[in-house]
């Protein structure tokens, strides 16, 4: 499924008519159905996933394919590593250790900063439960929204555990009760454009009334019902282990552990919640985006942004911001003729330019030298003061088609974006979709920073891999989270953090 969620002029409009286009069909997921023969006669079909051309996808964790991926391209892409020194712990203002890490940055695309790894497996999953969890619950809107109202509880009741007497069950009277738990799941009370309207009514005051709930046991609809919900002990477990008042609990919203009965109920004539919750594509945090104005609305109340997006981000951006302050004169550089195919086996040379910086520039391509005495740094006006973020949802055949993201007040204050769960291609391209992308795969833990002239340029997510296994340290930290881990396996969760008033 195309996800053109931004809407309006920045949103790819068909085949065939620009460069960062042809990349994105390069990069998508496609199914081909194939046809078996048996005497002559079709005999089932099969569904295999046509491979893609992954030879110049950058990934940033093997120096080789830098080369490989530098030497196909017809732009001077080249990459650039730097030292950084990152803090560790989000969740306390006052935590000052830094660990080390790599950035990299793009002569192509100035501005553009990737820090492949920088949330440590901890704090991916904390960011992960509360992008499942919290973050999609109300105030805050979703995709769902328009037409259904608010949602409270949908993790809690697209993930309700299957009854706990199937285990004892063989063979035909454990897929019976299968069906059984698939037929009870929970649906929604209303449907369609008309139940959005009551929905939400019904939204409002479940969502008051949830305000004063807190974890652990729920009532479900139809009678008294415990459930030891996973997510809501490991929320309350890492409250009280890090000692800390949470984000939602100082800001008067507890994740809620309860599955409103007015909303959700075994045999409602809406849609279940597992597929509303496979349907979700976006909830936002902060000021919330009206997506048919493309604006920011004022006035509706909104999920401040959690204190942990607001400190991850703000390190971040501080800890790279000399590496993407640029003046109009790198633009300069950007518009030097494109290079030449190289041979596949040009490759990289290794050098140290008067920066003290390690460079890998593409042979006889464009001096990073020439480009950095080109370049003269500049603070950005104002530090980075954060206050929204959208989140991203994206099952397998997702996409987020190429865009700019130009409706925020000051388009100098960088994007900050966080890689969750499955691996991407993540695709930058230039000011108009004529400029050739880059493609970066981006893991579960990178960030990527879009500042200066980059923050103004083409991007978007063509492609999620969800048949490559999650980073063994993430699946350890979601051991005890099962129906998360099962979740995120095949999925990618994307939070851009933004400063938009
Ligand atoms: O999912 C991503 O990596 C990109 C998200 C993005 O571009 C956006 O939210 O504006
Ligand atoms: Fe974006």
């Amino acid at each position: 499924m195309r996800f053109d969620m931004y809407g309006g002029p920045g949103v790819s409009q068909g085949a065939g008519e620009n460069v960062f286009r042809d990349a994105e069909k390069q990069y998508q997921f496609h199914r081909d159905q194939i046809i078996r023969q048996r005497n002559g006669h079709a005999h089932g079909t099969r569904l295999v996933t046509r491979p893609s051309d992954l030879s110049s996808l950058v990934d940033l964790r093997d120096e080789n394919t830098w080369s490989f991926a530098a030497s196909t391209g017809s732009e001077p892409t080249g990459v650039a590593r730097h030292d950084i020194m990152l803090l560790n712990d989000f969740n306390n203002e006052e935590a000052q250790e830094r660990l080390p890490a790599s950035a990299f940055t793009f002569p192509a695309h100035p501005g553009l900063v990737i820090i492949p790894g920088a949330i440590s497996s901890t704090v991916q999953c904390q960011l992960i439960v509360d992008s499942l969890c919290v973050y999609p619950e109300p105030p805050s809107n979703t995709n769902h929204t328009l037409r259904y109202g608010h949602l409270p509880g949908l993790w809690h009741a697209a993930t309700l555990p299957i009854p706990p007497n199937r285990k004892n069950l063989g063979g035909k009277e454990r897929r019976d009760s299968d069906a059984e738990a698939l037929r009870l799941s929970f649906k929604l009370t209303v449907d369609g454009p008309l139940g959005a309207k009551i929905a939400a009514k019904r939204a409002i005051k479940v969502a008051q009334e949830d305000s004063s709930s807190k974890f652990n046991k729920s009532v479900v609809a139809g009678g008294q019902r415990e459930h030891d919900h996973d997510l809501a002990y490991k929320r309350q477990e890492q409250q009280e282990q890090q000692q800390h008042v949470s984000d939602h609990q100082s800001e008067g919203m507890p994740c809620p552990s309860q599955i409103p009965s007015s909303l959700w109920v075994r045999d409602g004539p809406g849609p279940s919640a597992k597929q509303m919750l496979h349907k979700l594509r976006w909830s936002t945090l902060g000021p919330q985006f009206n997506w048919s104005a493309r604006e920011y609305e004022d006035g509706s109340t909104f999920r401040p942004l959690p204190s942990i997006l607001r400190n991850l981000s703000v390190s971040i951006a501080e800890a790279v911001t000399e590496l993407w302050e640029l003046d109009a004169q790198d633009e300069e550089h950007l518009r030097m003729p494109s290079l030449p195919n190289s041979d596949s086996t040009a490759g990289l040379t290794l050098s140290t330019c008067e920066c003290n910086e390690t460079h890998w520039t593409i042979n006889s391509a464009l001096s990073l030298d020439s480009a950095h005495k080109r370049r003269q740094r500049r603070r950005p006006e104002r530090p980075f003061s954060p206050d929204a973020a959208i989140v991203n949802y994206y099952r397998e055949g997702d996409t987020l088609g190429g865009h700019l993201d130009d409706v925020e007040a000051d388009m100098e204050q960088p994007i900050v974006s966080v890689s969750l769960g499955c691996e991407a291609v993540f695709l930058v391209g230039g000011k108009s979709r004529d400029v050739k992308p880059t493609a970066v795969l981006v893991r579960s833990g990178d960030v990527v920073v879009l500042a200066g002239h980059a923050r103004k340029c083409y991007h978007g997510v063509p492609r999620i891999f969800c048949d490559r296994a999650l980073p063994p340290a993430l699946q350890n930290e979601l051991q005890g989270l099962p129906s998360v881990l099962e979740h995120i396996a095949k999925s990618r969760i994307n939070i851009s953090i933004r400063a938009v008033k």
